[in-house]
């Protein structure tokens, strides 16, 4: 869809982003763009399940789920953050509406590995026909990355995953990873620009670990698709957002892949 902007609000940065980054939002929706925003939690879930005793650990930047994190990881993003969110969006003045894939089957998943990651799932289908219609009635979607089977259970999407997904799905121009570091960094600098080819390297030799490298994944699949343009920024610099080139690192389809001109 033209004029489409995804923008996923990493849990690393949702409680520092100022009322300037919701500002622009209001900026963008009211110059025309249609901002769909998708949020993570992964700090805010760590801090519950500490809280109530529950151990949780992470294979290559996923959380393992079982039935008593997946309960706390539902509470906490459908609850808590998600509407912590909407109401920051709604205090720059634009209406926003909070749910989650669960909601008006907006994100069918599939069980990533059962066996060895519990209840995660990746997205198979995004009901793109409720996202249109929010957008058309000028409401900023706010989405959870909780997601259900064909069978009605429940899994914990990655978030980063989800945006890419629903970037593809609704054919957004631009994916947009708000996290709490500049961008891609290789000894300590930042990499402006990257083809998927560069990013498999970087994944490759260790330079892109941890929570990255989910993060530069979805942005690769979404490249398959649609988007055209996908930037990895930090949600606490105070740059204009939108308004012109973002600063971060901007990831690019391969060569190979581009249309010849
Ligand atoms: N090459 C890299 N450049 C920058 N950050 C990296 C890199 N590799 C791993 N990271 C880690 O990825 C983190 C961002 O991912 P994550 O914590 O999951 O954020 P978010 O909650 O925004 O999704 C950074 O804070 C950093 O610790
Ligand atoms: C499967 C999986 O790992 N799900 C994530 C969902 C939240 C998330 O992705 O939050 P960030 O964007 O802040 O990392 C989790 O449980 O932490």
């Amino acid at each position: 869809m033209k004029d489409l902007i995804v923008i996923k609000c990493g849990g690393s940065t949702l409680d520092q982003l100022t009322p300037s980054f919701f500002n622009t939002i209001t900026d963008l929706v009211k110059s025309g763009k249609k901002v769909i925003i998708v949020h993570g939690g992964g700090p805010h879930i760590n801090q519950t399940l500490n809280q109530l005793n529950i151990e949780s650990t992470f294979v290559n930047g996923l959380r393992k789920t079982t039935l008593d994190v997946l309960q706390a990881v539902e509470m906490v993003l459908c609850g808590k953050v998600n509407k912590a969110l909407v109401t920051k969006v709604q205090l720059a003045d634009t209406l926003a509406v909070g749910l989650s894939g669960l909601d008006g089957g907006l994100m069918k998943v599939e069980a990533v590995d059962e066996e060895n990651l519990g209840f995660v799932g990746e997205p198979v289908q995004i009901n793109t026909d409720l996202i249109y219609q929010l957008l058309d009635q000028h409401l900023v979607p706010v989405i959870a990355p909780i997601g259900m089977n064909e069978e009605g259970h429940h899994y914990n999407v990655n978030a980063d995953s989800a945006a890419a997904a629903i970037a593809r799905a609704t054919q957004a121009e631009e994916l947009v990873f708000v996290t709490d570091v500049d961008g891609i960094l290789k000894n300590g600098d930042l990499i402006e620009s990257a083809t998927c080819e560069e990013v498999d390297q970087l994944i490759e030799e260790g330079t892109v670990y941890g929570g990255m490298i989910p993060k530069v994944k979805a942005a690769m699949k979404s490249l398959t698709g649609n988007v055209q343009s996908v930037t990895i920024m930090n949600g606490k610099s105070d740059q204009s957002l939108f308004n012109g080139d973002l600063i971060g690192t901007k990831i690019s389809k391969s060569l190979s892949n581009q249309p010849v001109m």
